[in-house]
């Protein structure tokens, strides 16, 4: 079922064993910012919403950018609502996968032009931007495997958007642009260090001084994309839920995401994400040890030792 974030976000999940696992790089209190002042702007700006729909019996959600009449466009309330969704996804211990999708095979259109006006000023623009880093920061820190499943069009902010992901996979017919230059911009979510370590330098430049239209072949060549999806996969029966995405059917042939342990799946991902932000490997080699004592001994490693090896089943007299 899907649902609004205008009521009480739960948090009461369990298991706290990744919690520990992040220094959140916060972009706060430099020059006055302030979270809770950006929001009370953000307020102001009513229009879209984000959907939340998360699936407890296959351990997957499907976060849904819906602003249909504006493409898909990011207004200051849908700014809000992605910070809230993220944060409950943050303690969602449960939870293996997460799609990014827009509504009515659209990606996002980026930032609502409205918004931009609203926070004309230099000053407003930076902290609007500060708080978007802050929401695309968490976003890429999740425990979930995350996937962009871009259909339509992903363009300015909602292509920095998809940088955020683990995984984009684009629609056969879809296109992708950073288009911030044509509006007299750099990307403000974070895109250009996500890029640069996505595609180098040499493409980031090209990407931003051109503003180039990706299609979804261009862009898997750029290594931008991982697959593209064919778009008859995208077309849903009637009866279909959320759940049975193109992306998560994806996931699943990629790497058996429902048989996988959640645990695990959640310690491949930050483990990954960790060291992927250290730059020393001493530090790397630190923190690779502290997920591997999470998930030794536990339930995903005692049930393959138990399973038989090549056709050889184990006693657990052996173990
Ligand atoms: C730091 C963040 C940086 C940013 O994100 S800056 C924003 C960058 N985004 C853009 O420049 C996207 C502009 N939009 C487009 O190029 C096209 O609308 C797009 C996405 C290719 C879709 O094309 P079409 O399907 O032909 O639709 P259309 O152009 O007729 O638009 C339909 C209605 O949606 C509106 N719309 C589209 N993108 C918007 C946006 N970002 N903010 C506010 N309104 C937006 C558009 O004005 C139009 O409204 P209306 O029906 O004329 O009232």
């Amino acid at each position: 079922m899907l649902r609004r974030f205008t009521k009480t976000l739960s948090s009461s999940l369990s298991c706290q064993h990744h919690s520990r696992s992040f220094k959140q790089v916060h972009v706060d209190g430099e020059g006055g910012y302030s979270e809770a002042k950006v929001e009370e702007t953000l307020k102001y700006l009513p229009g879209g919403e984000i959907l939340l729909d998360l699936n407890h019996s296959d351990a997957t959600a499907v976060l849904q950018i819906s602003n249909v009449s504006k493409r898909n466009a990011f207004t200051g309330n849908m700014m809000l609502e992605l910070r809230r969704a993220v944060n409950e996804l943050k303690t969602w211990h449960e939870g293996k996968a997460v799609v990014i999708c827009g509504a009515e095979n659209m990606f996002c259109s980026g930032s609502d032009i409205s918004a931009i006006r609203a926070f004309s000023r230099p000053e407003d623009g930076k902290r609007l931007c500060m708080y978007m880093h802050n929401t695309m920061h968490a976003l890429q820190h999740l425990p979930q495997i995350t996937l962009a499943h871009v259909e339509g069009n992903a363009m300015g902010g909602g292509a920095e958007l998809m940088t955020a992901c683990d995984f984009r996979l684009m629609s056969s017919d879809a296109q992708c642009q950073f288009v911030q230059k044509k509006m007299g911009l750099v990307p403000g979510w974070g895109g250009v260090s996500r890029l640069l370590q996505l595609v180098g330098r040499q493409t980031t430049l090209k990407l931003l001084l051109s503003a180039e239209k990706l299609n979804a072949q261009r862009a898997f060549e750029l290594n931008l994309v991982d697959d593209i999806l064919d778009i008859h996969e995208n077309e849903v029966t009637p009866n279909a839920t959320k759940h049975e995405s193109p992306a998560l059917i994806w996931a699943e042939s990629m790497f058996q995401l429902y048989q996988l342990d959640c645990k695990l799946a959640q310690s491949i991902k930050l483990d990954v994400i960790k060291c992927r932000n250290m730059s020393n490997l001493e530090d790397s080699y630190k923190s690779e040890i502290q997920f591997l004592s999470l998930v030794w001994g536990g339930q995903a490693n005692r049930n393959a030792l138990l399973k038989s090896v090549h056709g050889r089943s184990t006693k657990s007299s052996d173990l």
